[in-house]
């Protein structure tokens, strides 16, 4: 009997990767809503169970787990039949750490959050031209990575995917559409991903949440080309 309990809000696209993995692994588990705006993660009993005060965080018993990579790895150490979403060969463990750790440090803390600093504190109405380049040298990356493989991280679906998608689908719905005539294998690799069974419940309706927030704040002119990148994650353009 699992007793997992993971706080967040789906908006997060940190969270968005852990459901995925519950998901994929097909763990019962609780989902405690936080209100990030009106501070339910800065309240005395959550900072005693997590100093760092980020969602997502799990509670697994006694234990609380914090940071979505930490989890997600934690989860298919401890819970899954086999380790196909997280392999335990070294070379294979390492690839998928290193994507993992492109995840948190280029695309979420490099890019995402600075963006998102730009916008929400310091009222920016358009993306920041510097930025939007770093996230299309992200995306550039992203395609080597993907280049001979149907996954970011080798021949099979892992962790990494669950981490990487999660932001890729916000940046792509908001900042900047993944351009399928410049970027073939992400935009495919994101159809590849949206085909998934759970992927529209576990990810797609919390990026298209704050995707929506974003696009609140950006000039309309960009409408369609939002629009054109909500089909073609539905349509997977660039499939191949
Ligand atoms: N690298 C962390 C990032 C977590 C993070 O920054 N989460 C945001 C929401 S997307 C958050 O909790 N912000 C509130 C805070 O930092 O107080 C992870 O993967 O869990």
């Amino acid at each position: 009997m699992v007793n997992l309990i993971l706080y967040g809000t789906e908006s997060s696209p940190s969270v968005r990767a852990v459901l995925l993995t519950l998901r994929a692994l097909k763990l019962d588990h609780e989902f405690h809503t936080l209100d990030m705006q009106a501070g339910d993660h800065l309240k005395p009993d959550m900072l005693r169970k997590n100093p760092q005060h980020t969602v997502p965080m799990l509670e697994d018993g006694e234990s609380c787990i914090w940071d979505s990579h930490a989890i997600i790895g934690y989860l298919v150490n401890k819970y899954a039949q086999s380790d196909e979403l997280y392999p335990k060969d070294p070379l294979k463990r390492a690839v998928v750490d290193q994507r993992l750790h492109f995840e948190t440090g280029v695309l979420f803390h490099g890019i995402f959050k600075q963006l998102q600093r730009a916008l929400f504190k310091e009222n920016a109405t358009e993306v920041p031209k510097d930025r939007l380049a770093e996230l299309k040298d992200a995306y550039a990356l992203l395609e080597q990575f993907l280049a001979e493989n149907p996954y970011v991280a080798g021949p099979q679906l892992t962790i990494a995917d669950f981490s990487i998608v999660a932001t890729v689908s916000t940046l792509h719905l908001s900042y900047c559409p993944v351009d399928a005539a410049k970027y073939p294998k992400l935009s495919a690799w994101l159809a590849r991903i949206s085909a998934l069974p759970f992927h529209e419940e576990d990810n797609l309706r919390g990026a298209r949440l704050l995707a929506d927030k974003i696009r609140s704040k950006l000039p309309k002119q960009f409408d369609k080309l939002w629009q054109k990148a909500f089909e073609d994650i539905k349509s997977g353009a660039g499939k191949q």
